[in-house]
């Protein structure tokens, strides 16, 4: 998909960023025209992609393009300039609700094959299978990631302060995590040569009678390629798991499980399902043979296997003897305890990048099923990135909670190019059905993995190409010389796959007479060194590979400045183009249940504030590059005069801080001298909008406190969104 110079692409997604795009994008597309910039939308919401997926079912007026695998192309291209809103990674239980309000709205699309049988079931299971969990990220990522608070941010953070929870010495919240025969503990690593990298790899399961299955062929990774492969012991994991739930009763503690089983879609709804099993073993042992026939699986979560099990003959039996096995159990983090969702009912309700801060900035509490709040127990299976989590909590235990008035920053140069490590493994993932070995054998009959494994297994190979690597230190080299600042590459030499890396990262400092600039730390002791850092106030970068990009980029900016959502998010596209994504962190679903019950949208627009500008000047025309700066100005600006949304209803929303962030922007494009036809464009533009601020605000708070509808969740009514997000009839008119 060619795109014309200039041209931005703001993306089409779900949730709360989606329904502030209602408001926001005729704004940019008024404002950008103004200077003969383009704008183009493309739709990468979960519904949209679904849609697109199915189009022999649909009539001609449903169809939708694929666009996500338009932009997967366009991001290869030096001129693409996307700018990308946080989408849903769906869980099953989402895609099965996607679904069946998309049939509800007269799509004829298949069901989710929970296990398919026929030819015509296989085949919509694996359409599905490609939509689900986090479908998009990976596909438009082709650069690596620089994570940051813009300074006018942290600046604002530090002169009002959000709320953090009390840390206390005696606090008993702790990580538990396994630390053997888990994905850390059984890691190997290569690094491929190149008559290893020749012709294609594949991955053979031999069972202890001989019999061999291809699990993959035809791999192919070009010579310089890090290749891991391990396996979590689904023996130990259980084992892990009754001692967690054995001692979190003693401990007298709740019992949370964070997993990224969104992102990790293969690995880690299995893992979450474990955690399911055990903690209702006593169920499981009586009617697993029930739950077998009826195609019940914990996997999806209890939330959906509790919807199965009412529809079973004997439900309400196994309904009662679950309440009677949780009653006995330790209590749980709950999700919402008016509801009785507890951590245990969704796995994209606990999400570990965002769950875990949220815990930290808590003070380490959780909320407990009377409402209460309570020391909770982390269980965070693999032992890979849980110490970091581990260390963090100790640290503020030891030292209470972080100074937001004083605090430094962690920033984050993250390894996430092509499919980068863990968060690329999903094609390469596998449940053993049998025990046994499994291999990797390159196309030159090479060993280069092999494991003993036994059922339930879980396997997988993961890999980071030499380009996006060598591309990583360099971005590392270019972000330490603008801050001047302390940075640590984030490597466990005691690691398989950190120890590869570690030696394409020394030679290139040494090279560049650089050593002394940057450290080589584990995670555990790097989490150290960066909050020591912070808290004497300075600016640290954390060089990371993938998955501590995604923890770090929400643990440090949720401690810092209260939320991910005001990140500077830049990818810079190996091939040349710019992708912004808009903050770090997600699409904010609680927001669409208060907008819906409320009419108040408390999404803070923030990230795509940050994002436009840097995508404004990125494009790289002279009109492009004002409009950018005019975009900085009026965020700050935002911010010091204290119109980002509030929380509650009655408050600013994100409607009426869309409305300042035009009237600063258009009050700044008026006031520049560099380009009298712009400032003339937009002085009467800025005039209109001061001068219609009473009006205005009262229109966008007018319907605040009642219900609203959207004509749907996952894909609403565009005209009825409209309606509820640009309710102002002066600032429509003046926007025009
Ligand atoms: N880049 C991407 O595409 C990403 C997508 N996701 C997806 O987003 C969904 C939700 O994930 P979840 O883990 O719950 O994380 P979220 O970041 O969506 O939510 C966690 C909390 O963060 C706060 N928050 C997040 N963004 C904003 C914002 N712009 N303004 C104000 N507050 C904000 C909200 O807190 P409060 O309730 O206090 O207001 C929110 O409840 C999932 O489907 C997930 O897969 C997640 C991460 C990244
Ligand atoms: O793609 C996803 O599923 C989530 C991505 C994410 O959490 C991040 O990039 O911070
Ligand atoms: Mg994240």
């Amino acid at each position: 998909m060619a795109q014309t110079p200039g041209t931005i692409i703001y993306t089409k997604v779900d949730e709360a960023p989606q329904l502030a795009s209602a408001s926001l994008l005729p704004i940019i597309e008024s404002f950008l025209g103004k200077a003969s910039l383009n704008v183009e939308t493309r739709d990468i919401s979960l519904a949209g992609r679904v849609i697109a997926t199915f189009p022999e079912n649909l009539t001609a007026e449903q169809r939708i393009a694929d666009d996500l695998a338009g932009l997967g192309e366009l991001v290869k291209t030096a001129d693409a300039n996307v700018i990308k809103l946080p989408n849903v990674s769906a869980s099953v239980p989402q895609l099965e609700a996607c679904i069946k309000e998309l049939q509800s709205q007269g799509y004829d699309i298949p069901d989710y094959p929970e296990d398919p049988q026929t030819d015509a079931e296989k085949d919509a299971r694996a359409r599905y299978d490609a939509i689900k969990g986090s479908a998009v990220n990976p596909v438009l990522r082709e650069g690596n990631s620089d994570r940051r608070a813009p300074a006018a941010v942290k600046a604002f953070a530090q002169a009002n302060p959000h709320s953090m929870g009390e840390w206390s010495a005696e606090s008993k919240t702790r990580v538990a995590t396994m630390g053997a025969n888990d994905f850390r503990s059984n890691e190997t690593s290569v690094t491929l040569s190149a008559a290893q990298a020749a012709g294609t790899a594949k991955i053979v399961h031999t069972a202890a009678d001989g019999t061999q299955t291809v699990l993959k062929d035809g791999l192919s990774f070009p010579e310089g390629t890090i290749v891991d492969a391990t396996f979590m012991s689904v023996k130990a994991l259980k084992a892990f798991y009754d001692a967690q739930i054995a001692s979190v009763a003693e401990e007298g503690t709740l019992f949370s499980l964070h997993m990224k089983a969104t992102m990790m879609k293969v690995s880690d709804p299995i893992i979450f399902g474990h955690c399911v099993r055990q903690y209702l073993a006593p169920v499981f042992d009586q009617y697993g043979a029930d739950f077998d026939a009826a195609g019940v699986s914990p996997n999806g979560g209890l939330g959906a296997m509790l919807d199965k099990i009412a529809e079973m003959s004997n439900g309400a039996e196994i309904k009662a003897a679950i309440d009677a096995c949780l009653a006995s159990r330790p209590p749980m983090y709950m999700v919402n305890s008016d509801k009785g969702i507890t951590n245990l009912h969704v796995p994209s309700d606990v999400i570990i990048d965002a769950s875990m801060p949220a815990v930290i900035r808590a003070g380490g509490k959780g909320w407990g099923p009377d409402g209460n709040e309570g020391d909770t127990t982390c269980v965070i299976p693999d032992s890979s990135y849980a110490g970091v989590y581990a260390e963090t909590i100790d640290y503020f235990k030891e030292t209470g909670k972080l100074d937001v008035t004083t605090a430094g920053t962690v920033q984050n140069v993250g390894l996430m190019a092509q499919k980068a490590e863990e968060y690329g493994s999903h094609p390469t993932t596998f449940e053993l059905a049998a025990g046994g070995t499994v291999e990797m054998i390159a196309g030159n009959g090479d060993v280069l993995h092999s494991h003993s494994v036994e059922a339930g297994d879980i396997w997988r190979l993961a890999s980071a190409r030499k380009d996006p690597i060598l591309n990583w230190i360099e971005l590392a080299i270019e972000r330490q010389a603008a801050e001047d600042c302390r940075a640590i590459f984030w490597l466990d030499a005691d690691r398989a796959h950190d120890a590869e890396l570690i030696k394409y990262v020394t030679p290139v400092l040494e090279a560049r007479g650089l050593s002394d600039k940057f450290e080589i730390m584990a995670p555990t002791p790097a989490t150290r060194a960066s909050c020591e850092t912070i808290r004497e106030g300075k600016t640290c970068i954390a060089i990371t590979g993938n998955v501590l990009r995604d923890y770090l980029t929400d643990l440090f900016p949720i401690l810092e400045v209260g939320t991910s959502a005001k990140m500077l998010s830049v990818v810079k596209l190996m091939q040349g183009g710019g992708l912004f994504e808009t903050g770090a962190g997600g699409s904010a679903p609680k927001h669409v249940q208060q907008l819906v019950e409320q009419n108040h949208l408390r999404w803070d627009s923030l990230g795509e504030f940050c994002a436009l500008g840097e995508s404004l000047r990125f494009a790289g025309t002279p009109a492009a590059k004002l409009m950018g700066k005019a975009v900085d100005d009026a965020t700050e600006k935002l911010l010091s005069e204290g119109k980002s949304p509030g929380r509650k209803v009655g408050q600013d929303d994100n409607r009426t801080s869309h409305y300042y962030f035009a009237r600063y922007w258009a009050e700044a494009m008026a006031a520049q001298t560099d380009d009298a036809d712009l400032a003339a464009a937009f002085a009467p533009i800025a005039q209109a909008l001061a001068s219609g601020e009473d009006a205005i605000v009262s229109e966008l708070k007018a319907g605040g406190g009642t219900a609203v509808d959207l004509g749907g969740y996952y894909h609403t009514d565009p005209a009825k969104a409209a309606a509820v997000m640009r309710p102002s009839a002066t600032l429509n008119a003046i926007i025009g």
